[in-house]
């Protein structure tokens, strides 16, 4: 049975009170019934509920997560045990020492594993041949020895990673008809929750388990499936039909969560995806105000009147907890969280937030305001000095400078045969002094402009083949960040009590104060709020400036949808038209709301 659920229709309810059905309705043994969701959280949520449901303390219902039931099977076949299962930290140290042999220098090196890591899962679970693959992360060559090198470490250390669990689970599965027989006869009634997000070799693991009798129930949205960027094929839901000709279908259209104008806002936007199945979603509650959109100057007047609301709604008695503020990607809030933490209202990330000081570009550009502030007192460090002296180019070797302070005298004794290197070093020194002299937002401009340190990120960027909007983008948002402060000293004493509340914040996260949710689109998902601020809706934002394939293109309207669908009573899109200093277009998706 395909059970097709809107937004906030209640469809941890359905899979409980499904189960409960089986056991107490058709008597069925519940060690028969296995329920698979997609994370830990969910599966304890349903067992939760599904006790309360049968007042019941224990039940032989199994519910796992997809890698739990796939690797109790290897378990049993292969004796394997927690031991075997590589964990975080060690899969990323691996990965490291497997770069670092290829020599491949990144200037990020955490972004470089990371994107190597979701490729090499790519590969595993589209269950690619690695011999015809082009690697995207890095040079394909060096993509192929770091994934064997990796490889193997794992196999001298008879470990497995979370892909291999569903790669070793489908050969043993395919290879052994016994164990198959055995683990279909053990459970004979299969549920799968969130079915939309399900990849290849999980669908295709689940299929060989519910065979011979199909007795498959799934319950999933097309319309919320945002997770195809690492694997997620939401086409399995659309054809589940043509693999299952008798699997009846059942609509959930009704939305317990959303007031109407939410759900007639959030309807309007999703129907221009062509990919999905169409359905009409009602609400239950018909009483709300309109949903709310407007077009802010610049993010500071968004952030003003975000605040602003907040705090009139906390001044009337709510709680910070009915509050989301939800953005596309986890580097938007930067800005956000500094006013916040000035304003004093309490708030919870429920992603990292990148530190853009930590950025190398960021740290470049320090390197330089360090050294203007230093060469005032003639105490240039070494350390500057070398993290900037060939950005941009001026022919300049390590070697020239061997004392922990740059002596420019020396410098220019160095290179007194090259009098094109000389000259350069003798332009530095007076561009820092300039520097110097200048406003923190006046030295950005100065180093980008004058210096020249756009132009050498331009040619980085031409040279490593990446798009040299996403380099300055970097430099834009650094301009914003600096704005207002009249002194380096400021600036970094106000950076300091940044970091210092952040991690504050981060301890606090874990006990269970009230605070407003700060969340990506992506990690919001199956959550609730009585008001959502849906900030920056504008294009190159939402929809994401990655978008290249309608297919992309309809993903990012889903997650738009699903962060529309997350407020309960009061919806605010905001949208700015000048971001970065630069003017930005509203984005499509607000058009298609406001269309009625
Ligand atoms: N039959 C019902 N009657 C009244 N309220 C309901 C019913 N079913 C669910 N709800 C309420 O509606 C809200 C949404 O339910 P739930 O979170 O289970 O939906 P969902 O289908 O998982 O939503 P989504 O996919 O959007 O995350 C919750 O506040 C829940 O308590």
């Amino acid at each position: 049975m395909l059970v097709l659920a809107g937004p906030g229709s209640g469809k941890t309810m359905v899979l409980t009170w499904r189960v409960r059905y089986l056991t107490e309705v058709c008597h069925i043994h519940p060690g028969e019934i296995l329920v698979i969701t997609f994370t830990k959280a969910a599966a304890r949520e349903m067992k939760e509920r599904y006790l309360k449901l049968t007042n019941s303390s224990s039940t032989a219902v199994s519910f796992g997560t997809f890698h739990a039931v796939f690797f109790q099977i290897l378990k049993l076949a292969y004796g394997y045990g927690a031991d075997n299962i590589l964990r975080e930290e060690q899969k990323y140290q691996f990965l490291r020492e497997a770069v670092y042999k290829q020599k491949l220098e990144p200037d990020d090196e955490a972004e470089l594993i990371g994107s190597i890591a979701a490729e090499i899962s790519k590969v595993k679970n589209d269950r690619m041949n690695l011999q015809e693959y082009k690697a995207a992360s890095c040079d394909t060559k060096s993509f192929t020895a770091i994934f064997n090198e990796y490889d193997n470490r794992l196999r001298r250390s008879n470990q497995i990673d979370f892909d291999d669990m569903l790669v070793y689970c489908y050969e043993l599965l395919k290879e052994r008809k016994d164990i198959l027989g055995a683990w279909q006869r053990k459970f004979r009634y299969i549920l799968v929750d969130e079915f939309q997000d399900i990849n290849r070799l999980q669908y295709d693991i689940v299929r060989m388990l519910a065979a011979p009798e199909n007795n498959l129930f799934i319950v999933g949205d097309d319309d919320q499936s945002i997770y195809r960027f690492r694997g997620a094929k939401p086409e399995i839901m659309l054809h589940f039909e043509e693999d299952y000709p008798k699997a009846e279908r059942v609509l959930l259209d009704m939305n317990y969560r959303c007031s109407q104008p939410i759900v007639e806002g959030a309807c309007r936007v999703i129907e221009h995806n062509r990919q999905r199945f169409a359905k009409k979603i009602q609400a239950k509650n018909q009483q709300g105000p309109p949903i709310l959109h407007h077009q802010f100057r610049d993010q500071d007047e968004e952030y003003a009147c975000v605040i602003d609301k907040i705090k009139t709604y906390r001044e009337k008695g709510g709680s910070y907890r009915d509050v989301a503020i939800l953005f596309r990607t986890n580097t938007q809030p930067r800005k956000l969280v500094e006013e916040l933490i000035s304003e004093g209202i309490p708030f919870r990330m429920r992603d990292t937030l990148p530190n853009l000081y930590d950025h190398w570009i960021v740290k470049d550009v320090f390197a330089y305001l360090h050294m203007a502030r230093d060469l005032k007192k003639g105490m240039v460090k070494r350390s500057d000095f070398l993290q900037v002296m060939n950005r941009p180019r001026r022919y300049l070797g390590r070697e020239c400078l061997e004392d922990e302070l740059v002596s420019w005298e020396a410098l220019l004794t160095w290179y007194d045969d090259k009098p094109w290197v000389c000259e350069r070093i003798e332009k530095l020194e007076k561009d820092l002094k300039m520097c110097g002299m200048l406003s923190p937002t006046g030295a950005l401009h100065y180093i980008r402009n004058i210096i020249g340190y756009e132009e050498y990120l331009k040619e980085y960027a031409d040279y490593k083949g990446r798009k040299p909007e996403d380099l300055l983008g970097i430099l834009d948002e650094l301009r914003e960040l600096a704005a207002g402060f009249k002194s380096l000293e400021e600036w970094e004493a106000r950076i300091t009590a940044i970091r210092a509340e952040l991690l504050r914040q981060a301890k606090e996260r874990e006990q269970n104060t009230d605070g407003v949710s700060l969340s990506t689109m992506h990690s919001s998902k199956g959550l609730e709020y009585r008001i959502v601020f849906l900030i920056d809706a504008n294009e190159g934002i939402t929809p994401h400036k990655r978008v290249l394939f309608e297919e992309d293109m309809e993903e990012e309207r889903r997650l738009f949808y699903v962060a529309m669908t997350r407020a309960k009573e009061l919806l605010y899109v905001f949208s700015v038209k000048k971001l970065y200093g630069k003017k930005a277009d509203r984005s499509r998706f607000v058009d298609e709301l406001l269309d009625e």
